[in-house]
């Protein structure tokens, strides 16, 4: 595959001709909203059976039909007679390095987490996926991305590699003694950046608009530690550098005269397998600009990987209540991003300095020195003694707890030396935010809004961030601490594989041992999180046991209430519930609001309360309403902001100012409440599980030497068959004109017709415009060799197409007709069926699979067509079949 580059922008396009089926246009619109599919993410995986061109042009004769409006079982027949189920394009793969018994399984030491290690182990197998020589040799009839090397998959829904969980899953991989199919996975995301300059979300043409936190540098890493293979780090470093230059230069934004990164799109409209969802989000919008950028915010967040959470909400008062509609992820600036691409940036430099490149080892070197510093400034809230996301809009730290918060101990990228002053007031914010007692681990934020990345979910990327981070930094509680999430952790997994026989997805923080819910259902499978465990199998397996030594000790979990008042009993040995937890919360916040304010002067913000919100009046958790101070400071000090709450305007403190309520604004737009943590339901008696299956069916190893796979049984117009001729009639994406033929002969493709703007957008441009075919033959050949056809391609005019149509039908119909070959036959759709059938004489088509050998043909035409009198080639005027058909729908 080669790459499809804009000759005006000279952009690359992951999307081509298929874009105006899978990104955008009136048929995706249509099966999407219909509500066809449950899940939105099942049309766009579907595989096309025949070319975008005569998709889009049997869709226009569909469309052209009366009767098949707001048909949704006319719709439901179209789509099936066009495109095949997801999945099709894939195949079941074993990779082979996979071992019964890999060595990693020797470093666990209690045997019920021995075997949990094995069945892991066994799980890779289920999700090693290779994809069909099919997407290879024809890539415009699939939205799947092809990459050469097998993969493993997220699980479930996801049946297409994902950037970041790649990385989870390679290091997994690692640990499991499967270098090569981890090393596979990192050659499929390199090769991708040597032709797009970027790794997009997951493997399928939709993500073009956007990549995920960019970890393909640390693949890398990790690779090259685990094998001590320098050399590779040496060969791929400047595909890695391209793709990092490419997203520091389109992620950059200046924070306080810095230069720092945030998560961004720049696709337009919808999210494709989100399509209905995102329009719904969208409908309290006005006007199209103002839904253009929520979309845009919702495909920034799914950038994060962090689709959706409260996280990326900032309300009208500026703080994180609210829904969808409130979503601004790039008025935010995020630790983690900034983290990561710190830890890139080391790398590379180490990368460049083993090849003796100092100039540019010392360029990443300062481009990491610069991001530390900025981290520091911007990020680190000295008060809070934590980093925070940063609201650009409001200007204000964004004082809410969300893991990313301890990202940077996982990136390193805090001065080392700060490393006991960074653990007392990381343990303080650790114990406000009572983020140790959840029996099912840490949750992602404390706002519980219902999205999937907040409360109560806990997510194995993050669990992995946390417990590395705190290892890293080193100290002894920190170290101690990491350890207590890390054994909780794998034996909370360990106990939701035994209750249900699934590895999720994400996990509940308040359940021990339970799955977790929110955008879509919870995922089984599940590739970062068997990734983690593994990791964490390997590495501990010396310590970590299958139950807690404490609970054979007695200790009184809070499982076991105290049925005289009702109450759990809180052992702080013990994990408390989250019932217990908001008790504690709402006990202490009381406290605080009958507690006037200090009225001492100390210049520094006095009873510092939430620093993120630079809101009006508050309502509190509590119902006691407080008033929003903010510290007096001179603009260039660039001190951190530092705000306080008082009951009135009065008890702001010297050296503070009030931020007055603006009282029309806050007549429309009351101030929501601060985000409690809801956790309605107490956790005490875990909610049965269904009846599990024991253990996942077990995908079979194939046989050796594997028959080649069967590709889906699907035609294709001759002018498709081969790379040259599908060349010869190449489409842009933007302005869906056919490309001048003569010069497709030479180059390769090109497309006309667009201004650079639209080029950077293949959906940007108006609704598609399919090749309109008909019906009037110009010309026809006979008896053509392969390349004759070619060489008839080229002679077609260029607003013709080329048809080669059967010769025995067509002289019959000469006969008939009095003339040449391959006039139309006047077919009228059946409307009672739904779409218009194919019509056969509008295109010749041939199967795309050799029906002996099975083997897809390799951008080959069928050798038979050789036949004297069995086929000829005619050249046809397009011209709108609309009226003619429509005349013979009605
Ligand atoms: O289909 C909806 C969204 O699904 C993906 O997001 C979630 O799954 C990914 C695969 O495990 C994971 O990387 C991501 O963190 C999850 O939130 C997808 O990445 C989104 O772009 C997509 O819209």
């Amino acid at each position: 595959m080669s790459a499809r580059k804009c000759a005006e922008c000279g952009e690359v396009h992951l999307a081509g001709a298929n874009g105006a089926i899978y990104c955008c246009g009136t048929l995706l619109r249509a099966v999407q909203m219909s509500n066809m599919f449950k899940d939105s993410k099942y049309f766009v995986d579907m595989a096309s059976r025949y070319s975008p061109d005569r998709i889009l042009a049997d869709w226009q004769l569909f469309c052209s039909c009366k009767k098949n409006e707001n048909s949704v079982k006319h719709l439901t027949n179209f789509v099936e007679n066009h495109f095949e189920p997801p999945g099709t394009e894939l195949e079941a793969w074993c990779p082979p390095d996979w071992r019964c018994e890999p060595a990693f399984l020797a470093q666990v030491k209690d045997p019920e987490l021995k075997k949990f290690a094995s069945e892991l182990n066994k799980m890779w197998k289920s999700l090693g996926r290779h994809i069909k020589d099919c997407v290879r040799s024809n890539p415009l009839q699939y939205s799947l991305v092809y990459v050469p090397n097998p993969f493993i998959v997220p699980g479930g829904r996801f049946n297409e590699f994902y950037y970041w969980d790649t990385y989870w899953i390679v290091r997994g991989l690692l640990y499991n003694g499967m270098a090569q199919t981890a090393r596979g996975m990192i050659d499929n995301l390199l090769y991708i950046v040597s032709q797009y300059k970027f790794v997009p979300n997951g493997g399928r043409i939709y993500y073009w608009g956007r990549s995920q936190p960019p970890l393909l540098v640390p693949m890398v890493k990790s690779y090259v530690e685990m094998t001590n293979d320098r050399k590779y780090a040496v060969q791929v470093l400047p595909i890695l550098e391209m793709e990092i230059d490419n997203f520091l230069s389109n992620h950059a934004v200046q924070v306080k005269g810095r230069t720092m990164y945030q998560y961004r799109d720049k696709s337009n409209g919808p999210r494709p397998e989100s399509f209905r969802e995102d329009v719904a989000s969208a409908s309290g919008f006005a006007t199209n600009t103002e839904k253009e950028e929520h979309y845009s915010h919702l495909k920034a967040a799914c950038e994060s990987g962090m689709d959706f959470s409260s996280r990326w909400f900032v309300s009208d008062c500026g703080n994180n209540v609210g829904t969808l509609a409130n979503i601004k992820t790039t008025w935010i600036v995020p630790v983690d991003l900034n983290c990561i691409l710190f830890r890139n940036c080391k790398t590379l430099a180490e990368f460049n300095s083993w090849m003796g490149n100092t100039d540019r080892a010392e360029n990443y070197r300062m481009i990491a020195g610069n991001l530390i510093k900025a981290i520091t400034a911007v990020l680190w809230n000295e008060e809070r003694g934590v980093w925070f996301d940063y609201d650009l809009k409001n200007k204000v730290p964004r004082d809410y707890f969300v893991a990313t918060n301890l990202s940077p101990l996982w990136a390193r990228a805090y001065p080392i030396n700060n490393a006991d002053k960074i653990t007392e007031s990381l343990m303080r914010y650790i114990e406000e935010n009572k983020l140790d007692s959840f029996p099912g681990g840490v949750p992602h934020t404390l706002s519980n809004t219902g999205e999937q990345w907040d409360y109560p979910n806990v997510w194995p990327p993050m669990m992995h961030v946390l417990i590395e981070g705190l290892n890293n930094l080193g100290t002894p509680q920190a170290k101690e601490l990491s350890q207590r999430w890390r054994d909780r952790w794998v034996r909370s997994n360990y106990e939701a594989y035994k209750k249900t026989g699934f590895m999720y997805e994400k996990y509940n923080c308040e359940v021990f041992g339970s799955g977790g819910s929110g955008e879509y259902v919870n995922q089984t499978g599940f590739g970062w999180t068997n990734g983690v465990l593994i990791e964490l199998l390997a590495k501990y397996g010396q310590e970590l046991t299958a139950k807690d030594p404490a609970d054979a000790a007695g200790c009184v979990c809070p499982e076991d209430d105290d049925k005289s008042t009702g109450k759990p009993i809180v052992d702080e040995e013990c994990p408390i519930t989250s019932e217990a937890y908001l008790a504690q919360k709402l006990e202490k916040s009381q406290a605080a609001c009958a507690t006037p304010v200090n009225a001492e002067c100390n210049g520094n913000g006095g009873n510092t309360g939430n620093a993120g919100n630079a809101a009006n009046a508050q309502e509190t958790e509590t119902g006691c309403s407080v008033m929003c101070c903010r510290t007096v400071y001179e603009e260039e000090e660039e001190p951190a902001l530092i705000e306080s709450f008082a009951t009135s305007e009065q008890e702001c403190q010297c050296g503070e100012e009030p931020i007055k309520p603006d009282p029309v604004a806050k007549a429309q737009t009351p101030c929501p409440p601060q985000t409690p943590p809801q956790a309605p339901c107490p956790p005490q008696t875990p909610p049965q599980a269904p009846c599990p299956p024991k253990a996942q069916p077990q995908v079979q190893c194939p046989p050796k030497a594997q028959p080649q796979a069967q590709c889906p049984t699907s035609t294709v117009n001759v002018a498709t068959a081969t790379a040259e001729t599908r060349a010869s009639i190449a489409i842009c994406p933007v302005c869906h004109e056919v490309c001048d033929k003569q010069e497709k002969r030479e180059k390769p493709p090109i497309f006309s017709l667009a201004s650079a703007a639209e080029c950077a957008d293949p959906c940007k441009a108006s609704e598609p415009k399919p090749i309109e075919i008909e019906m009037e033959d110009v010309d026809c050949l006979l008896d053509l060799t392969p390349s004759q056809l070619e060489e008839a391609t080229a002679a077609c005019p260029c607003d013709t197409e080329v048809v080669n149509d059967g010769c025995a039908e067509a002289q019959a119909r000469s006969a008939e007709d009095g003339q040449d070959c391959g006039e139309s036959p006047s077919v009228a759709p059946d409307c009672s069926v739904g779409p218009a059938p194919p019509n056969p004489m509008l295109r010749k088509v041939f199967p795309l699979a050799d029906s002996t050998t099975g083997n897809c043909f390799d951008a080959k035409p069928q050798e038979a067509n050789n036949d004297d009198d069995d086929h000829c080639i005619c050249c046809r005027a397009k011209a709108d079949a609309r009226a003619e058909n429509q005349k013979e729908c009605n």
